[in-house]
């Protein structure tokens, strides 16, 4: 089964995918990390962000088992990402490699902004994840403080809704909903609620898929 979740900036989607992925036995690949893994080979490198054919040659370089989640998600790579995202030679770079992910056998849980839309588009359940850009802010300013970050809320803020208004607004791959997507507006769930009330959206289709044969 290939379960793709996609939605805005700390909604709670890699949580999801994380979780569902560890009950259902499948493999997870948090998509965001290509984008971020990408924008922080190029800064690293003493490069700008603003190269397509630069930033495209890196995506093609990347190798998923080399990922450094916690290098990659500080305060400041989110923003670098969603630079680099709009560029289509980036994206078109990173298509194949989420697609075989997404094709390993027994399928697999993704996760990020285009995965119903353009990476899976006859996945067997699509979620597409909202909560409140303040709810998403509060939680996310949360994650920042634990790991000992000094960032304020209202940055955090600013930061999601500026990523948000990039991502929506992209000529290719831009953040939207599946028009097959079930929405799961997380603002007033904690996570447990939330995943439950995923695992019942993805079961709903297991059935489908089962009574279909
Ligand atoms: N329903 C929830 N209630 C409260 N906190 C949550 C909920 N879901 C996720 N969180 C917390 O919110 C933060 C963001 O969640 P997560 O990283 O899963 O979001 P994301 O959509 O994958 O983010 P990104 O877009 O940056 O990849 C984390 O600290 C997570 O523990
Ligand atoms: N499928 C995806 C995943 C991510 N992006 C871009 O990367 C940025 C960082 O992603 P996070 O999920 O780690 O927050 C994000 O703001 C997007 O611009 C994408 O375009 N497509």
């Amino acid at each position: 089964m290939i379960v793709a979740i996609d939605g805005p900036a700390a909604s709670g989607k890699g949580t999801l995918g994380k979780r569902l992925a560890a009950h259902l036995r499948l493999a997870h690949l948090d998509t965001g990390l290509l984008y971020r893994a990408v924008a922080h080979r190029l800064l690293a490198a003493g490069g700008t962000l603003d190269d397509e054919a630069v930033a495209a040659e890196a995506a093609r370089n990347l190798d998923i088992r080399t990922l450094d989640p916690e290098a990659l998600r500080g305060p400041g790579m989110g923003e670098g990402a969603s630079v680099i995202a709009a560029l289509p030679a980036v994206r078109a770079a990173l298509v194949e490699l989420q697609r075989d992910f997404a094709n390993q056998p027994g399928g697999a849980v993704l996760d990020g902004r285009d995965i119903g839309t353009v990476i899976c588009p006859d996945a067997h359940v699509k979620v597409f994840v909202t909560a409140s850009a303040e709810e998403r802010a509060r939680r996310r300013h949360g994650e920042f403080l634990g790991r000992g970050e000094s960032v304020t809320y209202e940055e955090v803020l600013a930061d999601i809704r500026a990523r948000d208004a990039r991502d929506t607004a992209r000529a290719t791959a831009p953040l939207r909903p599946a028009e097959d997507a079930c929405l799961l507006d997380t603002t007033e769930l904690d996570i447990e609620a939330a995943f439950r009330a995923a695992l019942a959206i993805v079961e709903a289709a297991g059935q489908r898929l089962a009574s279909r044969g």
